[in-house]
């Protein structure tokens, strides 16, 4: 429980920044600039510790994080709906324990009608008719707290078993690798977090307790009924139970086909929301306001359908089954009201069995649409089973290796490589970058420039062939040591919503406050960041789209530069920048790459002309590699792309 540690995208300090760093960036936030400098954090004074204990405790206690994240998936048993309910035992007992008095307080009621109708009213005995009034009432308020209070541990028990579960799969998510999210629509994984664990939270908050309450209310009703009178209480059951028992099977069965209409559907509407919403700009751009809206408008109008559907069957089921029941209890008058003429009954053990049938066909319907709640998540829990079982493509090794302080040479050993191994983007790359060395990648587009950079962070691995890291495999390290030491810009930056301080520390959280200004300096921003009064603090918004693709690349340049990596890989954006964005980001770049082993994947040809060394990739390999002057003199396929772009220039 920690009331500072302002996390990422907070709007205060950075990540780790610490109680005070917490505290001073919120006077920031007010235009009180930090300096670097602050004091050493010398504690609570007393005459406040006592407000901020307070402050503490009426923090909501979310939980410790279980333990690192790690790339290995956790063992432990695969998902299932009593592994949920299995880690919190004693709570599961108690509930238990609890559903079993519930449903004995909630059944007293009819029973003690009997007793007030024969022994008080029809006896003449007032006391009993009191005393069962009394008792009514008492077991009316003792059902009331049992139910109280097992709803308040069954919603905790659910609280509790879906914020692991969600810490869970999203930590799965994260350890899942980039195959995964090219084949797996955003959409459907947001319905997996969504509807998904919303129907389980659902059993397991209610669901489950009410299945326990009703079977045995009915289990319970039976006795007594039995108890009352056996003959009564067969000609009951087999008058409205093999109706029920019909009616319940039909709507099972259309349920079932309703409710995984209705999943589909919802995943359905996700995918296409999550879409729109990433590609705003393009659909203003490009009028598609009418056909998105068409388009969605058919997702939704199957949503809506298999909506109708399920209250359709629920329209003829719910009635339906009252009227098997109200069928039931007239037939139950006419046969129990003979008997009672007959002596066989009496009036109060009449009126308990028209109490309790009552009481036996609530928890049938209740059972039914129990059931569907159960169908889903099973569904669901069979789902985020699949999900949970996934393993990652680029797997740790089980006893991996530290990974050292590399020097940075690389090598790529006759490396094959395919997103679909049938169609290989990459067909035997041999290639040796020296420590140290600036190497750029040029050629045309969909050659596999972009590829080889996501092989050397190991995004992926060679379907066949090795790339080395100072003489180790990268299938050998482990992911934290080999990504701790490789910087990435990527074509396209991505800045989260949050402050310019969390977005450029967001690989060194931990980094100072001059450490950042250092890494705004070399990229040339502090312009930027020093025209807001919130400074560091001025917020970026979702995607950085409050500043232009520059200023994007030239923060993601300064994040990489605040890393201090010993690789930098480097994928240009292709968007052309204008001339001093431009000049800007080559100084940054000089500055970024110096003593540090990288490479460059340069959509411009001035970009590639910096570099110590110069490979063209094609379709076929590696065709030439050489220096900038090597490669003009060799008057090849370099040669000829600089002149093409000479020309240009
Ligand atoms: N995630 C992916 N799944 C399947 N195929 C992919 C994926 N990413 C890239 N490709 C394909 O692999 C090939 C190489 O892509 P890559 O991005 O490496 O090209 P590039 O040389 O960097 O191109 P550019 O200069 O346009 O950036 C292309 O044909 C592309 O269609």
């Amino acid at each position: 429980m920690s009331m500072f540690g302002g996390g990422f995208g907070g709007p205060g300090g950075g990540p780790g920044s610490g109680p005070i760093g917490g505290l001073s960036a919120v006077g920031a936030g007010r235009g009180t600039r930090r300096t670097g400098d602050t004091l050493p954090f010398a504690g609570v004074p007393d005459e406040l510790a006592a407000g901020v204990r307070r402050l503490e405790e009426s923090e909501p206690d979310h939980g410790q994080p279980a333990d690192r994240f790690g790339h290995r998936p956790p063992g432990g048993p695969s998902l299932t709906l009593l592994s949920l309910l299995n880690r919190r035992r004693g709570v599961f007992l108690a509930v238990c324990a609890t559903i079993l008095a519930e449903t004995l307080l909630l059944q007293a009621g009819p029973l003690l009608v009997q007793v007030g109708i024969d022994h008080g009213i029809v006896a003449r005995d007032l006391p009993v008719l009191l005393w069962s009034a009394g008792a009514f009432t008492a077991a009316v308020l003792a059902g009331w707290a049992t139910t109280t209070a097992r709803m308040r541990q069954t919603g905790a028990l659910a609280a509790d078993a879906m914020r692991d579960l969600r810490v869970r799969v999203f930590a799965h998510l994260q350890r899942l690798s980039m195959d995964y999210y090219t084949n797996e629509k955003a959409g459907v994984i947001m319905t997996r977090m969504s509807s998904d664990v919303e129907s389980l939270q659902q059993l397991l908050q209610e669901g489950l307790a009410q299945f326990a309450v009703q079977g045995l209310t009915m289990v319970v009703v039976t006795a007594v009924l039995f108890h009352y009178d056996a003959g009564l209480a067969a000609i009951t059951l087999l008058l409205v139970v093999p109706a029920l028992f019909a009616a319940s099977v039909w709507f099972r069965r259309a349920s079932d086909t309703g409710y995984a209409r209705q999943r589909d559907a919802i995943a359905a509407m996700f995918t296409d929301l999550a879409e729109s919403l990433h590609g705003v700009r393009v659909v203003t751009a490009y009028h598609r306001e009418d056909r998105n809206i068409a388009q969605h408008r058919t997702v939704v109008g199957r949503y809506r359908d298999a909506n109708d559907f399920t209250g359709h069957i629920s329209a003829i089921y719910g009635p339906g089954t009252s009227v098997i029941g109200l069928v039931g209890m007239a037939l139950l008058l006419l046969i129990g009201g003979r008997m009672v003429l007959r002596g066989e009954l009496s009036i109060g053990e009449l009126t308990a069995f028209v109490l309790y049938l009552n009481a036996f066909f609530a928890p049938v319907q209740q059972l039914v649409q129990l059931y569907t709640n159960y169908q889903q998540s099973r569904a669901a829990v069979g789902k985020l089973r699949g999900l949970l079982g996934q393993a990652p493509t680029v797997p740790e090794r089980a006893d991996p290796v530290e990974l050292p302080p590399v020097t940075g040479g690389i090598v790529f050993e006759r490396v094959v490589f395919g997103y679909d191994p049938a169609r290989p983007v990459l067909r035997g790359v041999d290639l040796r970058i020296e420590a140290g060395e600036t190497i750029a990648c040029v050629g045309p587009t969909g050659a596999g420039k972009s590829t080889l950079a996501k092989l050397v962070t190991r995004l992926h691995d060679p379907d066949s062939g090795r790339v080395l890291i100072d003489g180790h495999d990268l299938r050998d390290v482990s992911l934290v040591s080999l990504r701790r030491q490789i910087g990435v810009v990527p074509q396209e930056p991505f800045m989260f919503a949050g402050s310019i301080r969390d977005n450029v520390a967001f690989a060194r959280p931990a980094a100072s406050e001059a450490e950042i200004w250092a890494a705004i300096d070399a990229v040339g921003l502090r312009d930027l960041v020093e025209r807001t009064d919130a400074g560091l603090d001025a917020p970026l918004h979702e995607r950085g789209q409050s500043v232009s693709s520059g200023q994007r690349q030239l923060l993601a340049l300064a994040r990489a530069f605040l890393a201090q990596p010993r690789v930098v890989v480097l994928d240009e954006a292709t968007s052309n920048l204008d001339l001093r964005s431009e000049l800007r980001v080559e100084q940054a770049l000089d500055r970024l790459l110096e003593g540090r082993t990288a490479l460059l994947i340069a959509h411009r040809l001035s970009t590639a002309m910096r570099a110590d060394r110069i490979v063209v990739l094609d379709e076929s390999g590696v065709v030439e590699i050489g220096s900038h002057a090597e490669l003009l003199a060799a008057e090849g396929r370099y040669a000829d792309m600089f002149a093409t772009w000479s020309r240009q220039h």
